[in-house]
């Protein structure tokens, strides 16, 4: 095809560049290390194909970032002899939004400006930030390995299309030309660009070379100026960041560094760098950002660890260097050891790759434990940051717990929960257990949908009114995860809503004696309810652990909970199906009159829809139910 072609964005391309021009202005130069980024990965993505096919090179093997622009025409152009572009890739990568989570992000967007922008920010806008400052931009390609013949250029205004013709190019790569906007004049100096350039890109591994500027005298009277040169130098420094000694690196360009792997446009919370010697070597530069991505429920999303070896870079995304659980963390392996030519399927298998992720996942939970320490110092500049940490990440690091047996230990220290005493996700197992009452022998919990539902269960009324403190699991993966974790440091874990209450201590002599009374005088009207419940509930008793409520719904030790049962039918898994156990307070009222009462099987059933309904749950037959509560009503 050699004519030009106009095409149209993807609908959620055009939404976004509509908010990139309407939204970002706050932060305009940013667009420059986007491009320069894209410029790097596309070098980085030649030098990794060229390890099999080194005729990739051509005859240009140096591969670098040249930036340059012209006043009289105000265009900015950065131009990379990378991998390049063929046609019908300008066409998808330049047309579409490939991302995971798009369709989300776009669906969270308010129309706030303000909002929007930050949100956007957290997205990452890549190559069409660059409409930030242009009203046009002109992309010009060609891949490496195709003709000159088979280039391509790619021009687009932001609105809804673009055009795309093939052209003559006989250098590889891509050039990226903004026309800059009015406003926009300021990315015409080379002082300003240099200046952007070692703010954002310093670390970029490759040279960005500028046109050198010299002083020219002036002549027959004029002043003097600046006049751009033939020659080009290097603008940035050049080498990896985290090939460079930690004190020579300043907590800026680490968080810059980190904003350009990961795109992301906030601070990370924290960063551990080191170079690990021994059997294998390596180096890692790890983040955790501060908050989380759109996808990271996905437990199949990419992860966030770029794999270098030698510092070539091999791969993104390298999910084998860290567990599942800890998905969210972003950064850089570089590796001494393992070989150029590695795939993903070796990576699996490699003992070089397994002591680098044991050592990569020490060293995250190392850096989680110092933002739980510093929480604990009045002093510390970073004592928000673990309880930031928490809220975004702490429910993905619970997986941990069922997928890192080896360091179980260390995440339990690092779990938090809201309970009947705090009313935010800040107590930890050991400040519960340093306040255990005298007596206590198990660490009480309770699950459900939401902490406002768990804190109105009947089952926590005995806690309460002998104030002991029941943790809240309200998170979804709260009951699997901690079906791996039945003690925390000798003493066990114990649902509120599983088996009999056995206080064990808490409980005086008096009241036990009360309640096997209560419970022998009881007995003829338990056998009515279990006959007339049969269906429903698994067995019928008679509980201590209400107070005013008249009954509850339990399940029997080990079993699963009904909260579970419901989350895996909502999920569309199957579950079995959960009987569970109807307790009653024979001291209540309403129980009470169950004794002789003529609507003796409206109540029952009355009895156990309404415990149903008390725990999140919903009566088989809510219509019956209903019309039974109307029937006594009436
Ligand atoms: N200089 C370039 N050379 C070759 N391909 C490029 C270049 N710039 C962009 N691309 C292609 O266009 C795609 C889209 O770029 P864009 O910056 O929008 O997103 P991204 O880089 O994939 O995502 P993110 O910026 O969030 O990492 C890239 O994935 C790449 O395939």
């Amino acid at each position: 095809m050699s004519q030009k072609q106009t095409l149209s964005f993807q609908a959620e391309v055009a939404q976004l560049l509509h908010l990139v021009t309407h939204s970002l202005y706050s932060n305009k130069e940013i667009f420059l290390r986007e491009l320069i980024s894209n410029a790097s990965d596309a070098c980085d993505k030649l030098r990794f194909e060229a390890l099999h096919h080194p005729e990739l090179y051509e005859d240009a093997p140096n591969l670098e970032v040249r930036v340059s622009f012209d006043k009289d025409a105000r265009t900015l152009t950065i131009a990379d002899n990378g991998i390049g572009l063929s046609q019908q890739e300008a066409i998808d990568n330049l047309g579409t939004i490939a991302k995971s989570g798009t369709r989300e992000f776009m669906s969270r967007l308010s129309g706030d400006q303000k909002a929007d922008a930050q949100l956007i920010g957290q997205f990452g806008v890549g190559f069409y930030s660059g409409f930030i400052v242009a009203d046009r931009i002109t992309v010009e390609s060609r891949r490496a390995g195709l003709k000159p013949e088979e280039g391509v250029r790619w021009v687009s205004g932001g609105a809804g299309d673009f055009e795309v013709e093939t052209i003559t190019r006989p250098q590889r790569g891509t050039s990226v030309t903004l026309h800059l906007r009015e406003d926009a004049s300021d990315y015409l100096s080379t002082w300003k660009i240099k200046s952007i350039i070692s703010k954002y890109s310093d670390h970029i591994q490759l040279p960005i070379l500028m046109r050198k500027e010299e002083w020219k005298e002036g002549e027959d009277g004029k002043p003097g100026e600046h006049v751009l040169s033939d020659e080009w130098e290097t603008v940035n420094q050049a080498t990896a960041l985290w090939t460079r000694a930690k004190k020579d690196i300043t907590p800026e360009q680490y968080q810059e560094f980190y904003k350009s792997i990961s795109h992301d446009y906030e601070e990370p919370l924290a960063w551990t760098h080191n170079r690990v010697e021994g059997s294998t070597e390596y180096t890692q530069l790890l983040f955790i950002p501060s908050h989380a991505p759109f996808d990271l429920w996905n437990r199949d999303k990419a992860a966030g660890v770029k794999l270098y070896v030698k510092r070539v870079f091999i791969m993104d995304d390298a999910e084998a260097l860290l567990p599942a659980y800890l998905r969210f963390v972003k950064g850089v392996v570089d590796s001494a050891d393992l070989p150029l030519n590695v795939s993903r399927e070796l990576l699996q298998e490699s003992r070089d790759v397994k002591a680098i992720r044991e050592g990569n996942t020490r060293r995250v939970l190392a850096m989680i434990e110092d933002l739980a320490k510093a929480e604990q110092d009045a002093e510390s500049a970073d004592k928000e940051k673990f309880a930031k940490f928490w809220a975004e990440f702490g429910a993905v690091l619970k997986e941990g717990l069922g997928e890192d047996f080896g360091n179980r230990e260390r995440i339990a220290k690092l779990l938090r929960f809201a309970s009947t005493q705090s009313d935010t996700a800040s107590v930890s197992l050991a400040a519960y257990k340093a306040r255990m009452k005298e007596g206590q022998e198990a660490i009480y919990y309770i699950t459900g949908d939401t902490q406002a539902a768990a804190a109105h269960s009947p089952q926590l009324e005995i806690f309460r009114k002998k104030g002991i403190e029941v943790l809240y699991m309200t998170d979804r993966v709260d009951e699997w995860a901690l079906s791996f974790l039945t003690e925390f440091e000798g003493t066990p874990l114990q649902s509120v809503a599983k088996g009999q209450v056995d206080l064990g201590k808490l409980q005086d002599e008096g009241e036990k004696k009360a309640a096997e009374k209560a419970a022998e005088s009881f007995k003829p009207v338990l056998a009515k309810l279990k006959e007339a419940l049969k269906d429903k509930a698994q067995d019928v008793r008679v509980t201590t652990r209400l107070v005013d409520s008249p009954a509850c719904l339990v399940v029997t030790e080990g079993g699963m909970s009904l909260q579970l049962a419901r989350l895996m039918k909502q999920a569309g898994q199957k579950a079995p199906d959960v009987k569970p156990v109807l307790e009653v307070n024979a001291s209540h009222p309403l129980v009470q009159k169950l004794d002789g009462s003529p609507a003796f099987n409206d109540l029952a059933h009355i009895l156990f829809d309404q415990a149903l309904l008390a725990e999140g749950g919903m009566p088989e037959d809510p219509a019956e139910y209903v019309k039974r509560v109307n029937a006594l009503l009436a």
